[in-house]
């Protein structure tokens, strides 16, 4: 922490025309060399100027790029070194505080001009700090964000976002001092600055057109918020270190009243017409200019919306300037002295300024301090916690730090994401705003041409009365004329005559003139006054004419930017849909390339796939044919085999075919035999039967005998008629019997046809197919 002094900058602007034809005389002397500033009383000769040293001077030769320079660039640098910064800019109404804050166009202030260095330094840290390749890829990234605010009467207003919502002051050990809920804009360029900065300019010019006197009693300050992110990647791991400061650039309001009161110390009884932000501010700076003499006493930034703003800023952690603006013009004098001994004693106010850690930054250093003084107690053989304690608390250590190192980039996201959404809210909110004021400045409008119309009006009346009034006034004065002459006549015939009724008579006409000269000389005489009253109130007329035809261009002017800026925002409103909807058409476009994309690679993939598997199934194929194959050749083989073996089976059949035909044969021939053998014993038994009938009678009586004995030992009749069928039974039988196995041979024979003729088909069949 280092005590820095806070630095003050006097700046005095050019006479202005007016004053220049009105003879103001300078009472002035800059010396930028030796940074002082020589005041003269012009009234009082005799007192001897004042000299003030300060640590910059600026004459009404200077020019902008130089204040900046000597001002603006260290203070940024300061920042982009984490070093948080303040410019605020103090003086009475038209001494030159918004002409060096803001500046114009083509000449622009301390603001633009920071804005603009800002994204270029940015850039240039970027670059010369990010790196790629080696064992570890830096990344360095800026968040800024801009805010803007208005305290006027004690109430802090949002200008970024004029939802009529009154804003309050806070404090954290995070943060700081910080306005809570005010709208934070995340800025990619410096024009997005400048558009905020004329957007909440044109909220706060407006609403002091409608406040009229009060415009120089508001205060604004902008503020820019940098956030510095560096990411460092190696392979195992990633370490984000923020870095994080702001600038605010305050435009106080006029300090005509104040110079006369806080500063200066002197009771403020003025009540609440008085900007109480101010007079506290005086306060303030007084009580840190007796810390700055080694006293104690109590800073009563509390009293004020404004002190405690500025709270870091003076008395703080703030590299803090102040503009003090001057007018040279010696009808100033005393508001002019005012600022110098106000920026005398701010001259004495001590900062600490100090580089602001990241707070997640400094609870990781901590953390892993922790875990560095676990190691040293393990390895002295202490135990922390009890068994493992160590370990675990090591553990639950290095998880706390990856959860903040993780959280500072999810703020970070998160950050952007809600200014983002912000936005559209803004947008919205600022056009109502600019909506409303345009309303109101046009309401200013009608009644300032009401207000012409009347005056007009008045005037016409006023010149018919005038009108009438000269005219009697010229009749009046020739009547006059005339009655003076005549009694001039008459004064002449009276004087002539001598005594006597006709001078009485004369001198009585006299008098009757004379008073009728009087009566009409009092009548011109007022006819005279009416008309310099009628001359006077047209001259009124004319002046408040003057005046309120300038206010009417003066509305007319806010009107149109106003209106400008409002086309601007709902143009840039349009374009932010349109950029949005092509972003979502675009994100669409490419979600459905994208998808395309997948279902083409799927596709291919699939495609590959399929050519796999259809590879690998032919492959299969290939190997299951050539294992069917293989198959089907060992089928063949078998068949082959069965058809060598079935024809050796028919060969051996067509043998048992020829074997049984043979029997067959064999057997016909037996038959035939027996046929014969049958026919010959037919033959016998006929010639038997023949020769028997011969010998029948001896043969019946043999039989008789045989019969008897037959009678004695059991033989019948008809013995040789029971041989004969006996023998023809077993011929017939053993036909019969040769009859079936004909039949059977036959069946059998058949049955071979047939399979030989199956076989064959089989045969046919297989070669076909092992050929196949
Ligand atoms: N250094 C300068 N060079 C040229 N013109 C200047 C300079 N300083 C101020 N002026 C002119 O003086 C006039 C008053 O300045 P400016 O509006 O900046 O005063 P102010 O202190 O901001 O007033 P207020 O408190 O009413 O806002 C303006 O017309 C401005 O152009």
């Amino acid at each position: 922490m280092v005590a820095t002094g806070v630095k003050v900058a006097v700046r005095c602007r050019p006479m202005s025309k007016r004053e220049e034809q009105l003879g103001s005389k300078t009472c002035l002397e800059i010396l930028p060399e030796k940074a002082q500033v020589k005041i003269m009383d012009l009234k009082n000769e005799n007192d001897d100027p004042k000299l003030f040293t300060f640590d910059h001077a600026y004459g009404s030769e200077s020019v902008q790029p130089q204040v900046y320079t000597d001002l603006g660039s260290p203070l940024l640098e300061r920042a982009l070194d984490g070093i948080n910064g303040t410019i605020f800019a103090y003086g009475q109404t038209g001494s030159g505080k918004t002409w060096t804050m803001m500046g114009i166009e083509s000449d622009p202030g301390l603001i633009p001009q920071l804005n603009m260095d800002l994204f270029k330094r940015a850039d240039e840290i970027k670059q010369g700090e990010s790196k790629e390749g080696g064992d570890c890829t830096v990344t360095v990234d800026f968040m800024l964000t801009a805010s803007y605010i208005e305290i006027y009467n004690e109430v802090i207003m949002d200008l970024l976002n004029p939802g009529g919502k009154k804003l309050d002051i806070r404090e954290s050990p995070e943060k700081g001092v910080y306005v809570q809920g005010v709208c934070e804009v995340v800025c990619q360029s410096s024009s997005d600055i400048m558009k905020l900065v004329k957007q909440g300019g044109a909220v706060r010019r407006v609403a002091a057109t409608q406040m009229n006197q009060e415009s120089s009693r508001s205060h604004s300050c902008f503020t820019i918020k940098m956030e510095k992110r560096t990411l460092e990647k190696t392979d195992e791991k990633t370490k984000t270190t923020m870095l994080t400061s702001k600038i605010n650039l305050v435009d106080l309001a006029g300090s005509e009243r104040a110079s006369k009161t806080g500063a200066t110390g002197s009771t403020l009884k003025e009540g609440a017409a008085i900007n109480k932000s101010l007079m506290a501010l005086g306060t303030v700076i007084n009580a840190l200019g007796e810390i700055a003499k080694g006293k104690s006493v109590h800073i009563p930034y509390r009293d004020s919306k404004l002190t405690r703003l500025l709270q870091e800023s003076l008395g703080g952690n703030s590299s803090t300037l102040m503009i003090a603006a001057l007018s040279p013009a010696d009808y100033n004098h005393s508001e002019t002295l005012g600022t110098l001994n106000y920026a005398k004693r701010v001259k004495l106010v001590e900062n600490k300024v100090e580089k602001n850690e990241d707070v997640k930054e400094k609870e990781i250093r901590q953390l892993k301090e922790e875990i560095e003084a676990l190691r040293a107690q393990l390895q002295k053989g202490g135990s922390v916690g009890g068994s493992g304690g160590a370990i675990v608390d090591s553990e639950e250590t290095a998880r706390k730090i990856k959860e903040l190192e993780e959280g500072k980039n999810l703020e970070w996201e998160e950050k952007q994401r809600l200014s983002r959404e912000l936005e559209e809210e803004r947008a919205k909110n600022m056009n109502v705003a600019i909506g409303s004021v345009i309303d109101g400045v046009k309401e200013e409008k009608m009644k300032a041409m009401k207000r012409i119309k009347k005056l007009q009006h008045d005037k016409k009346k006023n010149d018919e009365k005038s009108k009438k009034v000269k005219d009697l006034y010229h009749t009046l004065k020739s009547d006059l004329e005339g009655g003076m002459s005549k009694y001039k006549e008459m004064q002449v015939v009276f004087d002539g005559l001598g005594d006597g009724d006709e001078k009485d008579s004369v001198e009585e006409k006299m008098a009757e003139l004379l008073d009728s000269v009087e009566r009409k000389r009092t009548k011109l005489i007022e006819a005279k006054a009416a008309l310099s009253e009628l001359k006077k109130k047209n001259e009124k007329i004319d002046e408040e004419l003057i005046e309120v035809r300038a206010e009417l261009v003066t509305v007319a002017g806010v009107l149109s930017q106003n209106d400008d800026l409002r086309k601007k925002i709902e143009e840039e409103e349009r374009a932010k849909f349109d950029a949005l909807k092509d972003e979502l058409l675009g994100e669409e476009r490419a979600k459905i390339e994208e998808e395309k994309e997948k279902i083409k690679a799927q596709h291919k993939g699939n495609r590959l796939e399929l050519i796999k598997k259809m590879g690998k199934l032919k492959v299969e194929m290939n190997k299951e044919k050539s294992g069917k194959e293989v198959f089907l050749q060992n089928q063949v083989d078998m068949l082959e085999g069965d058809k060598v073996k079935m024809r050796a089976e028919i060969d051996k059949l067509k043998e048992e075919i020829d074997s049984k035909d043979d029997k067959i044969a064999e057997a016909e021939v037996q038959v035939d035999e027996q046929a014969e053998e049958l026919q010959a014993l037919r033959e016998e038994i006929d010639r038997l039967r023949k020769q028997g009938e011969g010998t029948r009678e001896e043969l019946s009586n043999s039989l008789k005998r045989e019969s008897e004995w037959l009678d004695n030992d059991g033989v019948e009749d008809g013995e040789e008629n029971k041989l004969v069928s006996l023998l023809m039974e077993g011929f017939n039988k053993e036909r019969e019997g040769m009859k079936a196995k004909n039949d059977e041979l036959k069946t059998l024979l058949r049955q071979a046809l047939v399979d030989v003729l199956y076989l064959n088909k089989c045969v046919a069949v297989l070669e076909g197919r092992g050929e196949g």
